[in-house]
């Protein structure tokens, strides 16, 4: 860090102060713009150099990282080794004698509550890989050591960003990392269960095989809108997550020297096949590596072991004879493995209900659209004939290469892992954007015809509006089918999924809660209207790390009860429903939670609290008012789905938003389908995936959908909303986001990038120009921004925008707002774009090449597609050779014209490339700040 930086930083941070301080409403100005037009002046004479902006962005990114390191400590209420073994303590105290003044319960009643499985860990490669890899393990190492403040040295990284978005196999390595941790932290937790029981039961405690908490993954077989993933790539993953078990369980099993049976030997074996089974696994459908594969993973499926139970005996043997020393080793070992079955983890396939459709279309010639409400009874009526019929079919590999529905391949996939693999996992098949009960029963159609209904866990994603508000309607629709009805009372499981991030970018983060928590409830009346309460029922939480998807921002407590809250729970026991709470742990920041041993050891232990948490009818006033809560929320839903039908909006979101962030995983950034299509320029939300849009949101200072709509649901109930956010929990939980929100939003920035948009500024600065060249300049970039035309649309996007936060600012004058470091990285990047702009106009003369032409230069330099731009001038002004015109032309060397547009490239080239670099730095500086990605 450079004198002359630290000097800048200071004066700079000292005028966004102010900036803060002289917060005015009203003011019809960009104090943000006038910032950074103050640095962007400095920068264009010379008395702000480009490397002293790096060192100042460094900075500036750096104290972001020291206080997201101290904001990850306390989410997990301080990582303190001793305070988390203590609190897994507290849990087994608590199950074994519920009330202190009580006797310990009979073992009968904590077997019970142990073996039955009531959290489960979701892994998920939602594209949140912000960060370099070793950004992110510093990151996570800084958290561990629990600082109790934000340090003030952090490591160096010239960057933050990664290289390039991590691949599906790097992201199941990262996952696969995070999810061992997860195993040790659940064998630490097991351990103490454990001995508690010995303290009370020590006849009994080996006969225990706990596994209240599991860890679950759905990387590589998550295939909704991708269509980069085959067949063969999942049973591969699916492959490796069973190597990694069974050496998992080699490793636990190897310094047991006492365990004299056969055990360590059978898992040798299963391992030296499963790695042959990996080796053979085709890289496409190419039927004769295809056909090597059948062989060796069918023939050798005996002694690759194809339950957990193959081993049951075995375990139990090596448990009675083994020494006091090694018996609480394996009965964990034993304990981990069989609550994971053949894999590391649980196994969640996904997909969207239009491919099911689409299968249900091709073989039973099911032409209607489920999408038109009047069709559905008759195509519920068809479904159930097709379902009253069907016989299942046997398959082979040949039938998975030939099959053309990803549907059908999929199920085929997953009756090739129950058949080949692990016959004893029930494997989940989620089904996103599910929005009527005929998509369940061509699920259940599908499952029976592959033989597999009675191992899948057909499982609804709700999380498009309509979900949201027709839930129940969608479940009713199924329950309706006596084939839905027998296959739930038979498998006695009922799963559904929530998704907190599309639901949040349709109708609001906080509107998407409330619906969310009212279909949970409907879900309880339902089973027991058709007399099914005795089926648990799983809940699936997919939200992200941040709070545009879902994730409380202050503490991972809160975040649990705010996925579930204590009252929609009570409901459950009330009814006597099991539950099982499944909660996602996503990409790159997700993982975080599970970046160190001590971190992951910290999260299971508060899941642990959690899911053992008792669940007395909650008294929290808000629900004394259900028509307070129903108007709040449904103001919050109006206000977002105005917004999202905003074509400003959209305008806003594709403008030069996409080009703010890197590529964050391997998952494309819009669906894709089989007919896909691309995109070119964002005409609607709904063509972007939620984590780019809530990226794109983040880096415009405007967390739009947790916050568009509250403040006009503030301003209808100014007092109800006072009273509930000191007096609810549930209520201040939700309103925690919108802090959260506006601590991270910041209207003058979200101004200061519309008016950049605006071709009118550019005219005006056209107009103060003295210079000729510099007016031309702006003149060209008034005349792009005219042709892109985003001005009108964003303006009157704003105005709507900017009223409801001036009503929630009157009813919540004490909010958070932004604060000095952030502003300020906003500021130093409009003058950043400015400059990129500005160079841009000084590209000389080119004749068009292909499509390139100088306006589509400009245009494209507006969006920021700076990268794309920077590769066409490089072939039109080379600069570089690349040495292959030193090669021998067997005539005298010659001159060569390199380094004609050396001039071009140190003026214009290189630094529009610094300055692009600087404006994505800051994107993970600004991430830092929000805590998470997307
Ligand atoms: C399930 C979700 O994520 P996605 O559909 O983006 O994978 C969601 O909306 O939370």
């Amino acid at each position: 860090m450079t004198e002359a930086a630290a000097r800048n930083v200071s004066d700079l941070l000292a005028q966004a102060s102010q900036l803060i301080a002289s917060h005015d409403e009203t003011a019809s100005g960009s104090p943000v713009m006038a910032l950074a037009r103050q640095i962007g002046r400095q920068m264009s004479s010379g008395a702000l150099p480009m490397d002293v902006v790096e060192d100042i962005v460094r900075l500036l990114r750096d104290r972001a990282f020291a206080g997201r390191a101290h904001h990850i400590a306390t989410y997990l209420d301080g990582p303190d080794e001793q305070a988390v073994t203590e609190r897994m303590r507290d849990v087994a105290r608590r199950i074994v004698q519920p009330d202190p003044t009580d006797s310990p319960v009979p073992i009968a009643r904590f077997r019970a509550a142990i073996e039955r499985s009531r959290f489960a860990a979701v892994f998920t490669a939602h594209p949140t890989f912000a960060l370099a890899n070793p950004v992110y393990e510093a990151l996570a190492e800084l958290a561990s050591t629990n600082p109790a403040t934000a340090p003030d040295h952090v490591p160096a990284f010239l960057t933050h960003r990664r290289v390039g978005p991590p691949t599906l196999d790097e992201e199941f390595t990262l996952a696969t990392q995070a999810i061992l941790r997860g195993r040790n932290a659940l064998d630490r937790l097991n351990t103490i269960l454990l001995s508690e029981a010995r303290t009370h039961w020590p006849q009994l405690w080996s006969t225990l095989v706990p596994r209240p908490i599991i860890m679950t993954s759905w990387v590589g077989y998550d295939t909704d809108g991708r269509t980069d993933i085959g067949w063969w790539d999942t049973l591969r993953l699916r492959l490796r997550m069973k190597q990694l078990q069974l050496g998992r369980l080699q490793a636990q099993l190897a310094p047991l020297a006492s365990c004299a049976n056969d055990l360590h030997a059978r898992v040798a074996t299963a391992l030296e096949a499963v790695t042959a089974q990996i080796a053979a696994c085709p890289t496409g459908p190419e039927p004769e590596g295809v056909s090597r594969f059948a062989d060796v993973l069918i023939n050798r499926s005996t002694e690759a072991l194809t339950s957990s139970n193959d081993l049951r005996a075995a375990f139990s043997e090596a448990i009675d004879a083994a020494t006091t020393e090694d018996r609480m080793a394996l009965v964990v070992a034993q304990a981990g493995f069989m609550a994971h079955g053949l894999s590391a983890a649980h196994t969640h396939t996904r997909l969207n209900a239009t491919q099911l459709h689409n299968i249900a279309r091709q073989r039973l010639n099911i032409t209607d659209s489920p999408d038109i409400p009047a069709q559905r009874r008759a195509l519920i009526s068809r479904m159930n004939e097709a379902l009253d019929t069907v016989e299942p079919v046997e398959i082979d590999f040949g039938s998975l290469l030939m099959e053309q529905a990803s549907a059908g391949r999929l199920m085929m996939t997953v009756r090739q892992i129950l058949r080949h693999i692990d016959r004893t996992s029930p494997i989940r098949f989620l089904i996103a954007e599910t929005e009527t009960g005929y998509t369940l029963l061509a699920a259940l159609w599908l499952a029976r015809l592959y033989g597999v209904e009675d191992m899948i866990e057909i499982s609804p994603l709700f999380e498009t509006q309509d979900a949201l508000e027709n839930g129940e309607q969608i479940i009713e629709e199924a329950l309706r089918s006596p084939h839905w009805r027998a296959y739930l009372q038979r498998t006695r499981k009922l799963s559904l999924q929530f998704g907190f991030s599309d639901s949040g970018r349709y109708v609001g983060q906080l509107a998407a809660t409330y619906l969310i928590e009212r279909l949970r409830i409907k879900v309880c009346d339902l089973l027991r209207k058709w007399d099914l309460a005795f089926v648990e029922v799983i809940l699936f939480d997919t939200h992200g790390e941040s709070i545009g998807r879902g994730a409380h921002p202050y503490r991972l407590a809160d975040r649990f009860d705010y996925l579930s809250p204590p009252h929609a729970r009570a409901r459950y026991t009330r009814a006597g429903i099991q539950l099982r709470e499944e909660t996602a742990f996503q990409g790159g920041d997700g993982y975080l939670m599970f970046g160190t041993q001590a971190l992951a050891d910290a999260t299971v232990s508060i899941i642990a609290e959690h899911a053992f948490a008792t669940s007395a009818l909650d008294r929290d006033p808000v629900y004394d008012e259900p028509d307070f809560s129903a108007d709040f929320f449904s103001t919050i839903a109006n206000g977002m789905t105005g917004l999202v039908e905003d074509p400003g909006y959209a305008a806003l979101l594709g403008a030069f938003g996409p080009s703010l962030i890197d590529k964050t995983g391997s998952r494309p950034s819009a669906r894709q389908s089989d007919a896909a299509s691309t995109v070119t320029r964002i005409k609607h939300p709904s063509q972007l995936r939620a984590i780019p849009n809530n990226a794109i949101l983040q880096q415009l200072a405007w967390c739009a959908n947790t916050l568009q709509g509250l403040g006009t649901a503030a301003a209808r109930h100014p007092e109800t909303f006072e009273k509930y956010l000191a007096e609810s929990p549930r209520f201040r939980r939700a309103m925690d986001f919108a802090a959260h929100g506006l601590a991270h939003s910041d209207h003058g920035v979200l101004r200061g990038v519309i008016r950049l948009l605006d071709p009118d500024m550019w005219l005006e600065r056209a107009t103060t120009q003295r210079d000729a060249g510099a007016q031309a300049a702006c003149l060209t970039l008034m005349h792009g921004l005219e042709q892109l035309d985003f001005w009108a649309s964003t303006q009157a996007m704003f105005r709507r925008i900017q009223s409801d936060h001036l009503a929630l600012r009157r009813a919540w004058p004490e909010a958070p707002r932004m604060q000095p470091d952030e502003l300020l990285l906003h500021a130093i990047r409009i003058a950043l774009i400015e400059q990129i702009w500005m160079l841009s106009t000084r590209v000389p003369y080119f004749s068009p090449r292909h499509a390139f032409s100088r306006d589509v230069m400009t245009l494209k330099v507006l969006c920021l597609e700076v990268p794309a731009v920077l590769k066409e001038l490089e072939q039109i002004f080379p600069y570089r050779s690349d040495g292959g015109f030193d090669l021998d032309f067997h005539e005298p060397h010659g001159p060569r014209q390199e380094g004609t547009y050396s001039r071009e490239y140190t003026e214009i080239f290189e630094p529009m490339q610094r300055l692009f670099q600087m404006v994505r730095e800051i994107s993970t500086g600004v991430m830092h700040h929000v805590g998470a990605f997307g």
